[in-house]
């Protein structure tokens, strides 16, 4: 099946002369929920935007549904939901004006129906005659989500969706999510949390620098992500570490601290086995702590790893 979003050889280099995008190649397959993610400034944003149409490409083609976002833009355009991360305009709006004016302006026709059963599934029935200026801060982010969905697009892009948002929308959002997967639409969500391209995503693409680094289904990507530390704060001090435990531990901070390194993911992380053996070998601790690899280690792991 031909991809749903097809992106070749892309850059982007802003005027300023930074470039926020370094050739870049992704198909992503119809139906389904993809993540790219990646630190602040790593260029996600400008991806997607590009995809959008919102900012011009330096290098590069994307097509949507074999639709060129340059050349055939509306058409294009005409096929993709963006909920960006703030909302900058309609302030003195309804909410069903702004939503149905959506629709609209994708040359959709006139369906009070679906604008109703979409105000309804992110609970903003109630809302509906609020202008957007009053409404909080999940509620605005919920009317970004009503007018993305008001043309009933078949790839929806959600960046940084539940940055800022509480347990309840954010929990909404992604049962959102699957239901729009169910009924074939295709999912691009950028994020910087691990835990949400973890929790929705089927697919998981790594950026960092403008570089897509990695792209892979995600149960291979957790496997990799999920590197853990225990570290012991050891009651003495040790100059080496005993015979029976070699290999699985490293010596730190002057022999005052045993580092193991371990799956976070796996069912068997090791841990009960080298408590018992570290107090067979009379090694006695005071403290431990565990730590997960940060996205940062992550990504120099990810890169050294590829070269
Ligand atoms: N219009 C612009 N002119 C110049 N530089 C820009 C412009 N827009 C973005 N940048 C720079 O490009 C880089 C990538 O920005 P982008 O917004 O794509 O990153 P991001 O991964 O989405 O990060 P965030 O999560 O912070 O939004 C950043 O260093 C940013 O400062």
């Amino acid at each position: 099946m031909a991809p749903i979003i097809s992106i070749k050889n892309l850059s982007k280099t802003y005027a300023t002369g930074f470039q926020a995008l370094k050739t870049v190649d992704l198909d992503i397959e119809k139906g389904e929920i993809f993540a790219l993610l990646g630190p602040n400034g790593a260029g996600k944003t400008t991806l997607i935007s590009i995809v959008c149409g919102i900012v011009t490409p330096s290098t590069g083609t994307v097509t949507v549904d074999g639709h060129d976002i340059q050349s055939d833009f509306r058409a294009a355009r005409a096929m993709i939901g963006l909920v960006p991360q703030e909302l900058t305009t309609d302030h003195f709006e309804s909410v069903w004006s702004t939503v149905s004016f959506s629709r609209g302006l994708f040359g959709r026709r006139r369906d009070d129906a679906f604008v109703e059963k979409t105000l309804r599934d992110l609970s903003l029935w109630d809302k509906r005659d609020s202008k957007i200026l009053t409404l909080s801060g999940g509620m605005k982010r919920r009317v970004l989500i009503a007018k993305a969905l008001a043309h009933e697009p078949r790839v929806l892009f959600l960046d940084e969706p539940t940055a800022g948002v509480d347990v309840e929308l954010r929990r909404d959002m992604w049962a959102m999510v699957r239901s729009l997967r169910e009924t074939g639409v295709t999912v691009i969500l950028t994020t910087h949390y691990i835990e949400e391209a973890e929790e929705m995503a089927d697919r998981i693409g790594v950026i960092s620098k403008g570089e897509l680094i990695l792209v892979q289904e995600k149960a291979e990507l957790m496997t990799k992500l999920g590197r853990k530390e225990l570290t012991l704060s050891l009651q003495e001090p040790l100059s080496e570490i005993p015979a029976s435990l070699n290999g699985r531990l490293a010596l730190a901070n002057d022999g005052h601290e045993l580092v193991y390194a371990y799956d976070g993911h796996g069912d068997d992380t090791g841990i009960p086995r080298l408590l018992a053996d570290l107090s067979a070998a009379g090694v006695n601790f005071k403290d431990l702590r565990t730590k997960q690899s940060s996205l940062e280690e992550i990504f120099v792991g990810l890169v050294s790893e590829r070269k």
